[in-house]
């Protein structure tokens, strides 16, 4: 077969600094509305600072906005992806990347992965908006090969090892994730060691409060949110082993890779330690993985895209680590479904209340699947491509055409 070769690449912005309307979710799922349980009080390493402490929209957790890359073949077919990256994204996507895109085959994802790579390693610092960027080039890449060649993703990986996908979820209310089938809950914490020991006693006491709702049976976990320092972090777990907390979540910051190896020294015996959404490089990744965490949980449109993600799930899988991605919905689930070392995933519940499912990256997608009962398919995700479309009546802008 012969492939045809990328002819455009295009890149658009939606909500972040830049944009009049926010509370929009899409790729960047941190701008939601108000009165969203992501927004209400979470632990951060900005919690100290009383003027930050309720929001983290308040210090700017939602300023970058949805990014949105478009790559089209000389035979007129077109792929996207999207990431958090916004403005900034787009520039990068318009005035470095595209050069290493335009003139390629469609199929040479690697070739481009590695000059994206080496070619930002100068302003990038390994990690950060610019690795988003070429996550979502990426994705898009990913998703026009299999738009080509009419198969989807997780196809083109290698095919899947599961016939389905199993699911906790991430939010406010495990106990109403119980009802919709979920097979677990990961509640953020909402007090930080700025609090000291009364933070614990909270946090310890919305997990109680949890426990008793849904049974012994159900996994529970902590998402700290890079909150904590590995005194505070200690105090916590021990203090949670008895509500028989599954994990502790990101800790620390993602370099904090002393601190990682310490808690796992001090953690209770089978409670497990996990990170690495934040984390933007292989060479992170492994550190990560020496360091003893159980699960590295990299987000697809943060750590490099699809070609990063089967990387970094090799690094896990030669430890005998588990890899559960961060999120990211469709992007995950294609890579996810190939991988030995993924026995479930995640759920980010996006709907202000945390008590229905909607999709995570709403509106930007159609077609986007989620869970029922707590599992999608393979089947449901037997389309070209990632299987989703660009809802193009959202109001995108092209602020840097090349
Ligand atoms: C709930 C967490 O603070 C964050 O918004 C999402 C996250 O870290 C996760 O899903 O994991
Ligand atoms: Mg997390």
């Amino acid at each position: 077969m012969k492939l045809p070769t990328i002819t455009h690449i295009r890149a658009y912005s939606m909500g972040g600094a830049a944009a009049k309307i926010h509370g929009q979710g899409g790729g960047d799922y941190h701008d939601q509305g108000k009165d969203h349980w992501i927004d209400n009080h979470i632990a951060t390493p900005m919690s100290k600072y009383k003027e930050y402490e309720q929001s983290r929209q308040s210090f700017g957790l939602n300023v970058l906005g949805t990014l949105v890359v478009e790559v089209e073949a000389s035979d007129g077919t077109t792929g996207f992806a999207i990431s958090t990256a916004g403005t900034i994204g787009c520039f990068i996507v318009e005035h470095h990347l595209s050069r290493f895109v335009e003139g390629k085959r469609v199929d040479q994802i690697k070739l481009i992965h590695d000059q994206m790579l080496n070619s930002t390693l100068f302003y990038s610092g390994g990690g950060g908006v610019v690795i988003n960027t070429i996550s979502a080039v990426d994705l898009a890449l990913w998703d026009l090969y299999g738009k080509v060649v009419k198969l989807p993703v997780y196809k083109l990986l290698g095919g899947a090892v599961r016939d389905e996908i199993h699911f906790y979820a991430t939010g406010a209310r495990p106990d109403l994730a119980q009802k919709m089938g979920f097979i677990g809950g990961k509640l953020p914490t909402h007090w930080s060691s700025a609090f000291g020991d009364e933070g614990i006693e909270k946090d310890i006491a919305t997990l109680a409060d949890m426990r008793e709702r849904v049974g012994d049976k159900f996994w529970l976990m902590f998402d700290c949110w890079m909150s904590q320092d590995v005194n505070y972090a200690t105090k916590l777990a021990h203090a949670a082993a008895p509500y028989k907390l599954k994990w502790m979540e990101e800790c620390f910051p993602p370099n904090q890779i002393e601190s990682y190896r310490e808690l796992k020294k001090n953690m209770p015996k089978g409670m497990l330690m996990t990170t690495g959404e934040h984390t933007g490089t292989l060479e992170g990744f492994k550190e990560l993985s020496d360091a003893g965490v159980d699960i590295l949980q990299p987000d697809v449109g943060w750590c490099g895209g699809v070609t990063s993600l089967c990387e970094i799930a090799a690094i896990a899988k030669s430890r005998g680590q588990l890899v559960v991605p961060h999120g990211s919905s469709v992007y995950s689930h294609h890579a996810v479904i190939t991988f030995t070392n993924t026995p479930f995933s995640e759920m980010l519940m996006t709907a202000p209340k945390a008590d229905h499912v909607r999709p995570q990256f709403d509106p930007v997608l159609l077609d986007e699947p989620v869970p029922h009962d707590g599992i999608i398919t393979a089947e449901e995700l037997d389309k070209p491509g990632f299987g989703v479309e660009l809802n193009r009546s959202c109001p995108l802008e092209r602020p840097f055409e090349h």
